[in-house]
């Protein structure tokens, strides 16, 4: 078969994990059989220097009419003086709305090999974690309206960010919560702030509504401080998190850091039609940018996203996994995950062990 895939590189170490985990896509095609077409455009700062905005008409477009996107990282120090409506960041949610991506799914995972990596006690973890982050992707405070006023107590000026929350968008990121979780350990832990947000009470109370459609999944709420606090303490309670957009980019950080390192999640954002963007958590690293050592596997498992949940392409999906897998096992590691004084890995040279692999 053949796939069109639009590729948003964007800046930092985008492109050079990107670059990766596209080699990777060619080696699974090889070896299965598919051709991967590619489409590069711009997004994020690179399209601020190139045409003095973050995100095009022309890109938007490219990644509509493509089978999917694979997306790097945009933003860095360069660009954070241009004014708050064309920061790069701007390009990712004008992306993630113009293609409906109401649902960001990252999954946590801890690799029995980085076992050391992972900061929580081993008797505590016991036999390891494995969360599916539920992220409502199009909603919430990102994409209420921004402005500035005057502080009615005369304080001056006053920045205000208005959260939002329907019924609709609760259902629609709720039920697909609850379907991921049938397919997994069937626990679902609903997280908001619903002692002090009205958008919460509305999420809470929409969510009680939908979990009796669901009997077989084991329902729960939590405040977002609790779960913050949960998922050090004990992060093997939890099955599937569903979350609003602000709660779920900042748990879903630190669920990462329980596998070892933001450099290892994946994610997938997913439309009504199933189109979807694949996307690292992680942003583009500005501290460790062009020095060839970021570690691409986050970028390589959201290709295994893409190839599963895009293509219906379960075997290759999961050669690529299993690939990441034995190179983890064989004790290959990127500064990021590598113990002190032990031997690191460049980019390109994690991702040739797991093409090797494969
Ligand atoms: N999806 C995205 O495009 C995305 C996501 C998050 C942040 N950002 C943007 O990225 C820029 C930098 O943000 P930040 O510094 O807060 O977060 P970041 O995720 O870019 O970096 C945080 C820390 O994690 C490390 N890190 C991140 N990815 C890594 C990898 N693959 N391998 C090894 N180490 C890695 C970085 O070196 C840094 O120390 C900002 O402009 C931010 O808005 C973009
Ligand atoms: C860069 C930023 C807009 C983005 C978000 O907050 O969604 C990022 O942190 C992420 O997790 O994808
Ligand atoms: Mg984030």
């Amino acid at each position: 078969m053949e796939y069109n895939i639009a590729v948003v590189k964007g800046d930092g170490i985008g492109p050079e994990i990107v670059t990766e985990a596209m080699q990777v896509l060619d080696k699974v095609g090889e070896r299965f059989g598919h051709t991967f077409h590619y489409q590069e455009v711009l997004a994020g700062g690179c399209s601020i220097d190139a045409n003095g905005i973050p995100l095009t008409e022309e890109t938007i477009e490219i990644c509509k009419n493509a089978d999917s996107v694979l997306l790097g990282a945009v933003g860095g120090p360069k660009w954070d003086e241009v004014p708050s409506e064309k920061r790069p960041e701007k390009a990712l949610l004008g992306l993630r709305s113009a293609l409906g991506l109401f649902v960001n799914l990252r999954p946590a995972q801890m690799h029995k090999a980085l076992s050391d990596a992972c900061p929580i006690k081993p008797e505590i973890i016991g036999d390891g974690f494995d969360i599916l982050v539920c992220r409502e992707l199009t909603g919430d405070v990102y994409f209420g309206r921004h402005y500035r006023r005057e502080s009615d107590k005369g304080w001056g000026e006053t920045g205000a960010d208005d959260m939002n929350y329907s019924v609709y968008e609760v259902e629609r990121i709720g039920r697909r919560a609850f379907e991921m979780a049938m397919k997994r350990n069937k626990k679902v832990c609903s997280v908001d702030k619903a002692n002090v947000l009205e958008t919460s009470r509305v999420w809470r109370e929409t969510m009680h509504r939908i979990k009796d459609e669901y009997p077989e999944v084991a329902y729960s709420d939590m405040y977002v401080d609790n779960c913050a606090m949960q998922l050090v303490r004990n992060p093997s309670q939890f099955d599937v998190i569903v979350t609003g957009n602000l709660f779920g980019d900042i748990l879903s950080d630190e669920a990462s850091m329980i596998t070892g390192s933001i450099g290892m999640l994946p994610s997938a954002s997913m439309n009504e039609s199933g189109k979807g963007m694949y996307e690292p958590i992680h942003g583009s690293a500005p501290d460790i940018a062009g020095k060839g050592i970021a570690n691409p596997i986050a970028t390589i498992l959201s290709c295994a996203m893409m190839l599963r949940y895009s293509f219906g392409l379960m075997a290759e999906a999961d050669a690529v996994e299993n690939a990441v897998e034995a190179v983890l096992d064989a004790g290959h590691r990127t500064a990021d995950i590598a113990a002190p004084g032990e031997k690191a890995l460049s980019t390109s040279e994690m991702g040739a062990l797991i093409r090797a692999q494969l």
